[in-house]
């Protein structure tokens, strides 16, 4: 049985279902906009986080999910980094899929970018979302921090994609997988990138593109970070951890370490999101207590 039936394919394969809301935000103003986030999520992640680099918190509001969804789906609940919704008063996240689009029946994903002057969805697709911080919000960002450098623009985009399909979702076309035939493909490419961003950043560094940090950097961090806490056991992405490639482990750290960033990283939500909330992998619930991170 898939976690997710909708979104499997004949062959075993995770076919994970499309952004659904995908428009532009044309005049942004501050306070008007607002981000729902989980904070275990990776695709929320990079969202916030790139809001946070760009130095928008005055002008993007954000709120927190429980990182433990439910059938009901993802809830504002009070809990340690996590709480109510005090902008639309939702008590599921739901509630803002269905104010948007009341036929919309597929699965209610983070982030969402709101607007609180039309009550309605935005856009829920991170890679938008960090395209909007850095195009239309940058003259209202604090620290206008260039995560889509011209000269690097097909470069750039190249590179996102492979990181997407065979990391960022690689990992989860490994933990999805219903037959043994599609999970090694999804295992296989994983660590065929893997091995080759290695040797990238073996090869130059410190960043992806040399000294300079962009948007593809955060968005493989956010795979990184999470990697050897649970895809490489919950996924059974277990060739190697991440500390077993010199390169990327010195670049995760280099990352995690930078201002601004650790604060983002919620290790106790990561764990107890991805063990408590697919049941099809993990019925037990039982978080495993390690692995011990030395570099946190
Ligand atoms: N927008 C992302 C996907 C976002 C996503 O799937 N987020 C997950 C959390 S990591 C989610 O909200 N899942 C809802 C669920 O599991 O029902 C993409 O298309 O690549």
């Amino acid at each position: 049985m898939a976690q997710f039936p909708n979104e499997e394919g004949a062959d075993g394969s995770f076919e994970r279902q499309p952004d659904e809301f995908r428009d532009w935000v044309e005049t942004p103003e501050a306070g008007r906009y607002h981000l729902y986030v989980c904070k275990a999520c990776p695709w929320a992640h990079r969202a916030w986080l790139t809001r946070n680099l760009m130095g928008l918190a005055e002008v993007v509001s954000v709120n927190f999910v429980d990182p433990i969804r439910d059938e009901k789906g993802w809830a504002f609940r009070e809990g340690e980094g996590h709480g109510l919704d005090d902008v639309e008063g939702f008590d599921y996240l739901s509630e803002a899929y269905e104010k948007t689009d009341p036929d919309f029946d597929e699965r209610v994903t983070v982030p969402v970018l709101w607007d609180k002057q039309a009550k309605r969805i935005v856009n829920n697709s991170e890679d938008d979302i960090c395209e909007m911080w850095a195009g239309v919000f940058k003259p209202l960002a604090q620290r206008p921090v260039d995560l889509f450098p011209e000269d690097l623009k097909s470069e750039q985009a190249a590179l996102s994609q492979e990181i997407y399909e065979n990391v960022n979702n690689g990992v989860y076309e490994a933990g999805f997988a219903s037959s043994q035939s599609a999970y090694e493909d999804a295992f296989r490419k994983l660590f065929d990138t893997l091995e080759k961003l290695e040797g990238r950043l073996a090869g130059g560094g410190p960043y992806l593109f040399g000294d300079r940090i962009v948007e593809t950097d955060y968005r493989l961090f956010c795979t990184l970070v999470r990697f050897d806490a649970v895809y490489f056991g919950h996924f059974k992405c277990n060739l190697k951890r991440i500390t077993d490639y010199p390169a990327l482990q010195t670049y995760l750290e280099k990352i995690y370490h930078s201002p601004g960033i650790a604060e983002t990283v919620n290790f106790n939500q990561i764990k107890r999101h991805y063990y408590y909330t697919h049941d099809d992998l993990n019925p037990s619930r039982i978080v495993p207590a390690g692995p011990e991170l030395g570099w946190v």
